[in-house]
């Protein structure tokens, strides 16, 4: 009898047959606006897998995209993005920048534009020898902030502190990328900070919030559909680029009275190597000042708040400082790369609470998902924040422990929240880095506690981010 032959790999399904979560497209805007799902876009992408298995497609408005949710389904999409990856644009904000004649930066550009500005920014800000030089810049920034914590918990008369640490956060990832950005201090942990910078926070978080209703209306309607929200959007930009404008012509003043000797910030090292047109560089810096508050303050706080609840590990982390400590004055970089259980702590916070919830592309070539032909150009997406909770991606994915990422288990495709690839988060290094001096500092110098062990809800506004900011409680470790 012929031997039993293996039997022949199913063939790949039709587009159509992909399982897809409501009907009517029109009828589903209509149900997420009334709804106001938008904030909860994550939880719904979420319950949607329940439903349908790990790929589903979905069409809201005009947006048809498939999710899918298992790490090699991601992998799939990362080996077929071209050399060109794309993301689904934000059009309300290209609508911006042509309303004030602005360039954009590389968040909003594609092709040929995006990949030459991209190569040349990552040698000043992804790059381990770009990361090493603003390194410095960032930890002064870290040491200023616990002497501010110590500041006001000497004038209580309890040796601790309770509170809401949402704004200070803000302040100290805003003082520190402007620093590593402009190389100058915005004075933000003081006693009195200064107001402009207060309004730009705030105006940041202003433009990320009315980003949201304005993404899935198409850019012709949105300034008749709700006035007021365009209005909001475009003054909220508008006060954005006023301050990384004033920001710009401080330096570039300066960097024309002579150029600096020493290394000053990123925005004075792009001048100097003078590949990029003073327009690109503005574009660009001022994507990073305000890409870099919200985004980073977010994991440091959801951080702060699990080793709350979770002593054990915040004693692990702080045992591990201290040995990377006794090991001698060492340089930077190698101080942070000596503390594994910090680095894998970041990545647990970002599993559970990814900053950004999804990573995008339009494959380039038809890909094969779960066994469904996805025809090339198809918008595809990762569904992060689901594939952060899926029993079927980590075990006991409720349990904050970050010694998971140490263990021999393959993470490979796992790890997402900062994308994948060449169009991956440009600022990872600076994110990472500023997030693991923060906690090297504040643990070494604070036990954090919390007032309430209970999970902490969360809202979908471009970011990811609280319902409700948890209450925190530092004592100060003699
Ligand atoms: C200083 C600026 C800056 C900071 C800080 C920053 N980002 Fe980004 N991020 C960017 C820019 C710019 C892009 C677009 C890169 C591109 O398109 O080439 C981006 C893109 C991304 C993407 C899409 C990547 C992809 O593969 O499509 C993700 C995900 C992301 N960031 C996550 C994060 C997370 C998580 C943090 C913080 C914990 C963070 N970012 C902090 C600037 C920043
Ligand atoms: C949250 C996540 N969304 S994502 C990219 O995964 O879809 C994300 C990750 N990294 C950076 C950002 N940015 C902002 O917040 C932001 C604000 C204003 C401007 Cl001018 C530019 C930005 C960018 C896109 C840099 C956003």
């Amino acid at each position: 009898t012929a031997p039993a032959r293996a039997p022949a790999p199913a063939r790949p399904l039709p587009y159509e047959a992909i399982p897809r979560s409501g009907r009517n497209a029109w009828l589903n805007l209509l149900r997420f606006w009334r709804s106001n799902s938008f904030q909860r876009f994550h939880l719904v992408m979420q319950r949607n897998f329940q439903r349908y298995g790990p790929i589903y497609r979905e069409t809201v408005g005009t947006y048809n995209c498939v999710n899918v949710l298992l790490p090699r389904d991601a992998a799939q999409l990362f080996q077929s993005e071209g050399i060109f990856p794309r993301r689904m644009g934000i059009e309300s904000w290209v609508a911006h920048r042509r309303l004030r004649n602005h360039k954009c930066g590389i968040f909003l550009l594609n092709g040929e534009e995006w990949r030459s500005d991209r190569l040349i920014l990552n040698k000043e800000v992804i790059s381990p020898a770009g990361t090493r030089k603003f390194l410095p810049f960032l930890n002064a920034v870290a040491q200023d902030f616990v002497t501010l914590m110590h500041r006001r918990i000497s004038k209580n008369t309890r040796r601790s502190l309770t509170i809401d640490l949402y704004s200070d956060l803000f302040r100290f990832t805003l003082e520190a990328s402007s620093y590593a950005l402009y190389g100058e201090r915005l004075g933000l942990l003081e006693e009195s900070p200064n107001a402009e910078s207060q309004r730009f926070i705030s105006a940041v978080e202003t433009m990320l919030r009315t980003t949201l209703p304005l993404l899935f209306i198409p850019p012709g309607l949105m300034r008749w559909v709700n006035t007021k929200l365009w209005r909001d959007h475009i003054e909220a930009w508008d006060t954005i680029f006023k301050h990384a404008d004033k920001c710009i012509q401080n330096i570039y003043q300066e960097f024309c009275l002579g150029q600096p000797r020493k290394y000053s910030g990123i925005m004075a090292e792009l001048l100097m190597q003078a590949e990029l047109p003073l327009d690109s560089i503005k574009a660009n810096i001022t994507e990073f000042t305000a890409g870099g508050v919200d985004t980073t303050a977010m994991p440091l706080l959801f951080t702060l708040f699990e080793l709350a609840r979770n002593p054990s590990v915040q004693t692990a982390i702080r045992q591990e400082i201290a040995e990377a400590e006794s090991q001698g004055p060492r340089e930077l970089s190698k101080v942070l790369n000596s503390m594994p259980l910090l680095k894998s702590t970041l990545k647990e916070t970002l599993r559970l609470y990814p900053v950004g919830i999804t990573v995008q592309r339009y494959p380039t070539k038809d890909v094969v998902l779960q066994n469904y032909c996805v025809p090339a150009g198809t918008l595809c997406q990762v569904g992060l924040y689901a594939m952060g909770r899926s029993p079927e991606v980590f075990s006991n994915p409720e349990r904050y422990d970050p010694l998971r990422w140490l263990s021999k288990e393959d993470n490979s495709f796992k790890a997402l929240a900062f994308g994948f690839g060449a169009r991956q988060c440009i600022g990872r290094r600076l994110a990472e880095t500023e997030m693991m001096l923060f906690l090297m500092h504040v643990l070494r110098n604070f036990r954090i506690d919390t007032v309430s062990k209970a999970d902490i809800k969360t809202v979908f506004g471009f970011i990811l981010m609280p319902e409700k900011p948890p209450l925190l409680t530092f004592r100060p470790i003699d």
